[in-house]
């Protein structure tokens, strides 16, 4: 089972999660494991990055896999711009 797959909205994305792991991205149709180095942050790139840097840097497709074995836990810390204006 897993979240809607998405991008973040905004610029960059910081992730940290516990040792169960679970997010995933998509390149080339194609689902990867993005396993988190411990005491580290994950990042993520957003819309707002891919459409400043005209595409250069693309927004990450992912979403989450689940299960009832074991909880995880994650915390993402992101900035999203305002839905009526820019920034
Ligand atoms: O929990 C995660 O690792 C990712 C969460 C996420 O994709 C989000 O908050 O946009
Ligand atoms: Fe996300």
């Amino acid at each position: 089972m897993h979240w809607a797959s998405h991008s973040d909205h905004g610029f960059l994305t910081l992730l940290i999660e516990n040792e169960v792991g679970g997010l995933q991205v998509e390149h080339k149709g194609k689902w990867f494991n993005a396993n988190a180095i411990p005491n580290s942050f994950l990042v993520n790139t957003g819309d707002q990055l891919e459409i400043l840097s005209n595409g250069k840097y693309m927004s990450v497709i992912h979403h989450v896999v689940v299960n009832n074995k074991a909880t995880r836990i994650s915390l993402a810390i992101a900035n999203r711009p305002l839905l009526d204006g820019l920034f």
